[in-house]
């Protein structure tokens, strides 16, 4: 049994590689037909509320008119009033019009009350100032209470954790349906029954931060965090002593406390793999496979496809989900569902000359892959690229903060040992930076992401270690100080702004001789790269001809 599932989970490893490295030479350009709903924001630069984008709950017990007021404000959205556009070299001025419009799909649900989740969690999300679900929430929670394995994809942001969080909340742990028949039985259960996995600890212990929100303090020790870098002995010691229902960890860590015996996760009911393409890929090639061939199946379990898929949920998401995921999915789930926002599809339906992202015909994977990295950004994101050589690039992002007055900004480099360097260029112009990548210990990350959030560092320099899953709601300008490897990776760094439907602006700066890599990534993601330059102490919009030539 083991040997036939190892040798089609090593195929499909074998199908998800070689798909990656599809080099796309076609180009997508229909990000701007997705269904979007505009919703006018009554005042320009007040705070960003769900009643400011008309979607203030209706008054009801867990739909009381309290606003959520999310964190992030229009009166710290940058790039309006500094903005220009400049059409020739005589720099002829247009102040770019402040738009009155707000981009927000995310919320057309009424209220959690309308997804059939028990009281004690609605109770929850009421305490934690939750009270419309997202637009995938709202598709997500009823085909997983009801069963399905799914796949979750959805864009940067839109709040894909509480998707998956929300159903398994209701079904196990102290925050489940009393009247659920399987209640009682799970009640008795000491085993795990959830496991979530994502690839990185940052990724971890932010889930497990959610999770611990929903439970509340009383029952916190329900969740036990697996991540890697942090101290095993004290993982285990929590599991032995306080049972908890679910646990959330990194697959190497997993699978080493798995390996160690001290982990039973057969009896588990739900198995969620965060980020699934990021966990798809070579790395994690090893305790992935041993992840999925120990969760959730019993010993006694037959030896047959069905039989062997039969005792739990199978959930994967991410905001790009290639094919492969689709075809993974495919062989690990049973009937499983492709849930998008607002949308629930068979998956058996989702074909690769039928890109699961569009509408628009395609006729490849490759396509499909595109496709998927279109719906992965934020529709409100503004995209800029600059030119500067390799010497002034600190400067560049400095001039770009200053510019757009941005008040939280992650800058991306590739390799950890350049960051340093650049933090210490900025700090050196009085600008507070710090960096945050693998190499620094769990404190020094905690700390760093801490002061991060709180506003005690405006910059973060950082490497892909922190494109996914990273939630910083004030983040409010992403620079790519050097180029993300393909448009995928551009998609999930980008993702770090504009999160749930607030406004954000990503700057990619390059060097004279990586525009055409730029324009092919703008190509490959359908919508504008803006060239500018930073001008006075402005963000100067200049036509492309112009960027090429000089
Ligand atoms: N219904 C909601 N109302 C208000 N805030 C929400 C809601 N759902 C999620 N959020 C918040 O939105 C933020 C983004 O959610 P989340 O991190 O789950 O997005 P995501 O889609 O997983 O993003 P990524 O793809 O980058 O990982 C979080 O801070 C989360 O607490």
């Amino acid at each position: 049994m083991a040997g036939s599932a190892s040798t089609r989970f090593l195929v499909l490893l074998k199908e998800f590689s070689a798909f990656r490295k599809i080099s796309w030479t076609s180009a997508a350009t229909n990000y701007h037909r997705q269904s979007r709903f505009l919703c006018h924001v009554a005042k320009e630069n007040g705070s960003l509320t769900l009643e400011s984008l008309e979607l203030g709950n209706k008054p009801g017990k867990y739909g009381k008119s309290k606003a959520i007021k999310l964190e992030g404000s229009f009166a710290t959205e940058m790039g309006q009033d500094k903005v220009r556009a400049v059409k020739n070299d005589k720099m002829k001025v247009v102040k770019e019009k402040k738009p009155a419009e707000m981009v927000s799909p995310l919320f057309s649900a009424k209220s959690f009350e309308e997804l059939g989740l028990p009281d004690s969690l609605l109770d929850s999300l009421e305490r934690e100032g939750f009270s419309v679900p997202t637009d995938v929430q709202s598709a997500a929670v009823p085909a997983i209470i009801k069963g399905h394995d799914a796949v979750i994809q959805s864009y940067t942001g839109s709040g894909k954790t509480l998707a998956y969080l929300l159903p398994i909340l209701s079904e196990i742990g102290p925050l489940a349906g009393k009247s659920r028949s399987s209640h009682s039985e799970s009640d008795k259960r000491t085993d795990i029954q959830a496991m979530i996995v994502a690839p990185s600890r940052e990724l971890g212990m932010q889930i497990v931060r959610e999770v611990e929100k929903l439970l509340g303090p009383d029952h916190r020790r329900m969740v036990q965090q697996l991540v890697g870098g942090a101290n095993r002995m004290r993982q285990e010691e929590g599991l032995k002593k306080n049972k908890p229902a679910i646990v959330v960890g990194t697959p190497g860590r997993i699978a080493e406390i798995s390996k160690g015996g001290k982990l039973h996760t057969h009896g588990c009911r739900f198995l969620v793999l965060d980020e699934v393409d990021e966990l798809l890929s070579f790395n994690f090639r090893e305790d992935i496979h041993r992840i999925l061939e120990h969760v959730g199946r019993r010993s006694g379990a037959g030896p047959k496809g069905d039989d062997e898929r039969a005792n739990r949920q199978t959930i994967l998401v991410s905001a790009t989900v290639p094919f492969s995921v689709i075809r993974a999915a495919k062989s690990w789930s049973h009937e499983p569902v492709l849930v998008q926002a607002n949308k629930v599809t068979p998956l058996d339906t989702v074909q690769p000359s039928a890109p699961i992202m569009s509408l628009t015909p395609t006729t490849s994977e490759a396509d499909g892959q595109i496709q998927s990295t279109i719906q992965s950004l934020p529709p409100a994101l503004k995209h800029y690229y600059c030119i500067s050589k390799h010497q002034h690039k600190v400067d560049a992002l400095r001039r770009c903060v200053h510019a757009l007055d941005a008040q939280s900004v992650i800058a991306f480099m590739n390799h950890s040992k350049q960051l340093k360097d650049v933090v210490y260029k900025l700090e050196a112009r009085g600008m507070s930076a710090a960096e945050l990548h693998g190499d620094l210990g769990k404190l020094g990350r905690s700390t760093v992401l801490k002061k991060f959030k709180n506003g005690e560092i405006k910059v973060l320099v950082t490497n892909e270690l922190s494109a996914r899953g990273l939630d910083v709601a004030e983040c409010d300008l992403v620079v790519n100080l050097e180029l993300p490897t393909d448009a995928v990776h551009y998609a999930h760094r980008a993702g770090r702004t504009g999160r749930l439907g607030r406004k954000g602006t990503v700057v990619t700066v390059c060097e004279e001789s990586q525009v055409f890599i730029v324009k092919k990534m703008e190509k490959q993601l359908g919508l504008p790269f803006l060239y500018c330059e930073f001008v006075d102490g402005e963000l100067v919009v200049t036509d492309e001809d112009k960027a090429i030539i000089r």
